[in-house]
């Protein structure tokens, strides 16, 4: 049975306006977090979408470059290309060359996924590396304090792509996942994971992605078919942050924020 929800989704005019509240968020959350704990653990996703997100946290003629405590923050990925650290479809690297090497970020709070490991080892050693970042001791596992998550045309999320071996994982923090359509492997934070997070949010932009929205968010659920939907938060709680595009296809919201209920 799938846990009760409530989406609650703010649509933008433009992408860059969804950068902005993105960035935003990143900036609350990576705070409260520090202020309540010591410690921000955020995990982000890969892709296009987060990199102008990530331009503005690191522009200095930008508040957030200020007001975020890089000292206190841990950074995790929620998923990796199986390339190195220097291929153009790394996640690690645009990140690196969007943010990491503009912000004081201090190198042993950056927690990549080694994607030119086999991907078996490389899902060992991230799951390891979480475990001991988190300190966390038996079956525990971890609650990052911010998931940022993406939403790809076919309604993968992470590296959980349609008909995936992934989508039946439960045991493990991370994984190796076989993505047969695109005959190729990733590496990914399985979903119970994600719903752990204190705080998970999507960006999605684009008219490409608006069918698909409304199949992950209005649909049948179907979670093999459109792993999205397996994203349900234990806090009951989920964000879309999102632009008109790729906001058409759902209700019209009020004054840009509408909401959606889960059961
Ligand atoms: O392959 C991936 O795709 C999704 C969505 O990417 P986008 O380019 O549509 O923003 C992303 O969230 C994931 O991290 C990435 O590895």
């Amino acid at each position: 049975m799938p846990r009760s929800t409530t989406v609650t989704y703010r649509v933008y005019n433009t992408p860059a306006e969804v950068a902005k509240a993105a960035a935003e968020l990143f900036t609350s959350s990576v705070t409260a977090a520090a202020n309540a704990r010591g410690i921000a653990r955020v995990a982000i996703s890969g892709g296009t979408t987060p990199k102008a997100m990530f331009a503005l946290l690191a522009d200095p003629s930008q508040p957030f470059v200020k007001q975020v405590p890089w000292d206190k923050l841990d950074l995790y990925w929620v998923d990796e290309r199986c390339v190195g650290p220097e291929d153009a479809d790394s996640n690690y690297r645009m990140t690196r060359e969007a943010l990491l090497s503009k912000v004081p970020l201090p190198a042993e709070r950056i927690h990549r996924m080694e994607g030119e490991l086999a991907p078996e080892e490389a899902a060992a050693r991230y799951e390891a590396a979480i475990r001991n970042g988190f300190k966390l001791e038996g079956a525990e596992t971890p609650t990052f304090d911010l998931i940022l998550l993406g939403m790809g045309d076919d309604g993968h999320t992470a590296s959980l792509f349609p008909h995936t071996e992934a989508l039946n994982e439960m045991n493990h923090i991370v994984v190796p996942n076989h993505v047969p359509q695109k005959d190729t492997w990733r590496i990914t934070l399985t979903w119970p994971v994600i719903n752990q997070g204190r705080e998970v949010a999507f960006l999605i932009e684009g008219a490409g992605k608006a069918k698909v929205l409304h199949e992950v968010f209005q649909g049948t659920y179907q979670p093999e078919t459109y792993p999205s939907q397996i994203i349900r938060p234990a806090s009951g709680k989920l964000t879309l942050l999102l632009d008109a595009a790729a906001a058409a296809k759902l209700p019209e919201p009020t004054n840009g924020v509408g909401t959606l209920e889960l059961n």
